[in-house]
């Protein structure tokens, strides 16, 4: 089944959700979550760690035999009995949506817009309608994976700042919603992690003879686990509502401190 969270200069970019994988007892249990960008790197490690706290996971993630593969191994670990395909209706059933996909800094600055932002948005209104307790939902947790860079700037990757820049601020707008709708919303901020992302840009660095650039990010890497545990930790803390975790190979996990946003 096909469904779209993303354009590309007003191409769809289309998105396979591959399978829903059921796993063992905890606080998660039976929950269902959809994470984005779940087929490899932080995505992939997001649904292993709620795997494990029992959770449904669907993988949405354009790399479709990826996902398909992952789904086959998650079912094999994790004991699922059958698969099921993603359907408008299941995700009536939401309960976590980690907006995790995104893409890097590229000459086509729009297409990073539009899958690092434009998509985020377009799956929390989605996950809203579903989730909210309004229209008879039972409320759940957006977690929509930002970046230190959506805190500090980056020079070498302006664009891809500017839509991190973006999520946190959307994410953090966000917070009246647990109030009216019963919906928490979180921006993850992670530092450099050892992704396909990551390398690549890393190359690319090297390539351009940005040598120093490439050895500073090299030297502040963090591990995509933290990155996990963070996102369990504001799935399973419903007292930080609205903030921006940072995740860091000085501070771990920690959260950015700001002025209240309330007028
Ligand atoms: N690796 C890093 O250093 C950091 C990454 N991040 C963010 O974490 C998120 C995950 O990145 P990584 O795991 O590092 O990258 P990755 O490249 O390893 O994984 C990203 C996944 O997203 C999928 N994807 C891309 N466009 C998609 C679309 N339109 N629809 C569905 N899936 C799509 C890819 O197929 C891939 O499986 C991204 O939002 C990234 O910006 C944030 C901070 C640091
Ligand atoms: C050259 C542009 C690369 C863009 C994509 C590659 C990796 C992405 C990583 C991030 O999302 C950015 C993470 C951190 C950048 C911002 C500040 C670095 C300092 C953070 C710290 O104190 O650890």
């Amino acid at each position: 089944m096909e469904d779209c969270i993303g354009h590309d200069n007003g191409v769809e970019i289309l998105v396979e959700i591959n399978m829903i994988c059921k796993s063992g007892p905890m606080k998660i249990e039976g929950k269902v979550a959809i994470v984005t960008g779940g087929g490899q790197g932080i995505g992939e490690r997001f649904c292993i760690a709620l795997l494990e706290k029992g959770a449904n996971v669907v993988i949405a993630d354009i790399k479709t035999r990826q996902g398909e593969s992952l789904s086959k191994q998650f079912n094999q670990k994790y004991g699922l009995n059958h698969l099921i395909n993603y359907t408008k209706s299941t995700f009536g059933n939401v309960d976590i949506l980690c907006n995790n996909a995104g893409v890097p800094e590229m000459e086509q600055w729009e297409k990073v817009l539009n899958i690092n932002l434009n998509s985020v948005i377009r799956g929390t209104k989605l996950a809203m309608e579903a989730m909210s307790t309004k229209n008879g939902g039972r409320g759940g947790i957006i977690i929509n994976t930002a970046s230190m860079g959506g805190i500090l700037p980056m020079p070498s990757g302006p664009v891809y700042c500017a839509s991190k820049f973006g999520v946190v601020g959307f994410s953090r707008s966000l917070d009246t919603c647990y109030e009216s709708d019963g919906i928490r919303v979180n921006a993850i901020c992670p530092s450099f992690a050892p992704t396909s992302l990551f390398e690549a840009s890393i190359d690319s660095l090297v390539n351009a003879n940005q040598h120093e650039e490439a050895r500073k990010m090299k030297a502040i890497i963090i591990s995509i686990d933290q990155v996990a545990r963070g996102m369990i930790q504001l799935v399973e803390d419903d007292t930080k509502n609205g903030a921006v975790m940072r995740i860091t190979a000085a501070k771990g996990i920690d959260y950015q401190p700001y002025r209240s946003s309330k007028l």
